[in-house]
């Protein structure tokens, strides 16, 4: 259980303003109107989980402006702690746009530039007793990769590790978005960093590309044998419409993903996330876990907008059965 100082969950990472377009099929030159979100990888689980049911609180930054208001007044009615949401008035709240071409091309504008409230976050400022006292803490990928923030990131999953008692859920969310890191060694910078957190985390989550930029595998099972043997008990490797594989030492599960009417993929992973949260707590099987993550991820594709669209336990449920055919797993014997 988490101690009385801390949330049952913590999230850190960012969050920000989804400006998405009210069109789709046309790129954002010729978008007229557009719908104002809450965003950003990290709220977006921690809302997730929050729609789960979880406790969770959020440390990360926003502006001193009406955006960062917006997106303070979003995480608490969605059910998520803001009062480790620092507000910094040297920056502003981030905002992204995506265009979308359903079913599989969404890009996305991050204007982030030269630098955000999140990534802000100084080792200082740390709740260590929230960070250690936590049930589970979620961390990004992005949020190593720019100071103050990677020192931060490190600061807290080493105060993690250390703390006395079982050895409870930390999380790396291996979230890459390459315009967070350098053009020139961006990549290599990121495996750096990556692999200083996994020696920490107890379970890597990431999408192909993201395990590869963590591991330099390209092979899903590759990828996860090498997440193993840097430290995690859990690897998770996403695969979009393909599904999910499960690692742990001793198991190997790979979960189909089931059909949706697609309307914009992203968020996806963060629904899938949330889902994850909910099922490391509630200690379910792994592939009744993934089941779960699959379903609550085809749920968000089939909705235009992240935070918001997340689904509820009734919802996922629901969707689990309706596939139940396909969402059973596949042991896989390579233990
Ligand atoms: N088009 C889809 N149809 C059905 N299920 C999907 C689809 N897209 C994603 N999912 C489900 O959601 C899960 C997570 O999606 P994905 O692998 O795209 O994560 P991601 O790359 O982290 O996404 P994001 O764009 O949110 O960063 C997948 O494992 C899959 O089960
Ligand atoms: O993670 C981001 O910063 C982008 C989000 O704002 C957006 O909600 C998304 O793409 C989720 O995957």
């Amino acid at each position: 259980m988490s101690t009385p100082a801390a949330p049952e969950v913590l999230v850190l990472g960012r969050c920000g303003v989804d400006v998405y377009p009210l069109q789709t099929g046309v790129g954002l030159e010729d978008v007229e109107t557009f719908g104002k979100f809450l965003g950003g990888s990290a709220a977006n689980v921690a809302v997730a989980a929050a729609r789960l049911g979880r406790r969770p609180a959020l440390v990360s930054g926003v502006g001193d402006d009406p955006f960062g208001r917006f997106v303070r007044r979003s995480l608490r009615q969605l059910g998520v702690d803001d009062s480790r949401v620092a507000t910094d008035a040297d920056h502003l709240t981030p905002v992204t746009f995506c265009e979308v071409f359903p079913p599989d091309r969404f890009p996305i504008w991050f204007y982030r530039r030269p630098t955000t409230p999140d990534l802000q976050l100084d080792a200082s400022a740390l709740d260590l007793a929230a960070v250690t006292g936590a049930d589970l803490l979620w961390v990004t990928l992005t949020g190593l990769s720019e100071e103050p923030s990677r020192t931060a990131h490190h600061t807290a999953l080493a105060a993690r590790a250390a703390a006395a008692g079982p050895r409870r859920h930390t999380v790396l969310d291996l979230d890459h978005r390459a315009d967070f890191w350098p053009a020139d060694g961006g990549v290599e910078a990121a495996r750096t960093q990556a692999q200083r957190a996994l020696a920490h985390a107890t379970v890597a989550v990431g999408n192909r590309e993201e395990c590869w930029v963590a591991t330099g595998e390209d092979d899903a099972d590759a990828a996860a044998d090498a997440l193993l043997a840097l430290g995690v008990d859990l690897a998770v490797v996403k695969q979009g419409p393909r599904g999910v594989l499960g690692a742990t030492r001793s198991e190997r599960v790979v979960v189909p993903a089931t059909p949706v009417a697609v309307v914009n993929g992203l968020g996806a992973g963060d629904a899938f996330g949330g889902s994850l949260v909910d099922g490391l707590l509630a200690d379910l099987p792994l592939a009744e876990l993934l089941a779960r993550c699959n379903a609550a991820g085809a749920i968000v594709a089939s909705r235009l907008e992240c935070a918001t669209a997340m689904p509820t336990a009734e919802e996922i449920a629901a969707h689990v059965a309706a596939h139940a055919d396909m969402t059973t797993g596949r042991e896989r014997d390579r233990a």
